[in-house]
């Protein structure tokens, strides 16, 4: 069942840019979406219908695991970003992956992309469900990978606790390494 527990389903927030907008990425460095990172996956976002948010996600040589194909566990990252966006955007609150699932049902080679469509599927108290497919090559190309995660909303401190603190040094003298972000920061 899914979601496996009873949920509510909140409208999107009224913050969310409206559908077709394109969304930048929310760390510089995130290796699921930063510019910064040049063997990252570079995942781009946009705002889809209602619940939804689509990604796309070029395999490149860098992405291998068997010659010329993606690599699992990269394809396993690329949804766990699809999915965290889609959370952060249409909530607008922090929140971190406690569980993510993945379907491989086709093998991606390189120079695919991959058109991932993700929807918010309830909130239950910190608990987020959220599901997506990947798509080979286009929104109606056959589907090469399902996934469904569990995200949990985290106050702010969870980062700040947590996170190196060369890194937090970083963000605070430079606040546009966050392209968008859950709250305002105030640091
Ligand atoms: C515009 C912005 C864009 C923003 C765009 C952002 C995109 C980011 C994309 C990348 C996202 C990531 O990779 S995030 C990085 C990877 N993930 C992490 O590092 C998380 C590491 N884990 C943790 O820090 C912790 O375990 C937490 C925060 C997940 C949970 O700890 P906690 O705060 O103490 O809460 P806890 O009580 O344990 O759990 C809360 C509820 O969730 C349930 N729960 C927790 N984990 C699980 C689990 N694996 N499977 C099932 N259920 C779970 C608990 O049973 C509980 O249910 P109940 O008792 O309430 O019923």
């Amino acid at each position: 069942m899914w979601p496996p527990v009873a949920v509510e389903l909140p409208e999107r927030h009224e913050d969310t840019p409206a559908p077709g907008t394109d969304l930048p990425p929310h760390y510089a460095y995130c290796f699921g979406c930063g510019d910064r990172q040049e063997d990252g996956l570079h995942l781009r976002a946009s705002v889809g219908e209602g619940q939804r948010i689509r990604s796309r996600f070029t395999v490149t040589e860098a992405h291998q695991g068997a010659p010329g194909l993606a690599h699992g566990g990269l394809l396993a990252c690329a949804f766990d970003e699809a999915l965290g966006t889609t959370v952060g955007n249409l909530l607008r609150r922090p929140a971190v992956t406690g569980r993510l699932e993945t379907d491989f049902l086709r093998p991606v080679p390189v120079g695919t992309t991959l058109v991932i469509d993700a929807r918010l599927d309830g909130v239950a108290g910190r608990k987020v469900y959220v599901s997506a497919e990947g798509r080979i090559d286009a929104e109606d190309g056959p589907v090469a990978v399902r996934a469904r995660a569990l995200f949990v909303l985290v106050e702010l401190k969870h980062f700040i606790d947590n996170g190196r603190a060369e890194d937090l040094r970083a963000v605070a003298a430079d606040p546009s390494l966050l392209g968008s972000r859950p709250v305002e920061l105030n640091p």
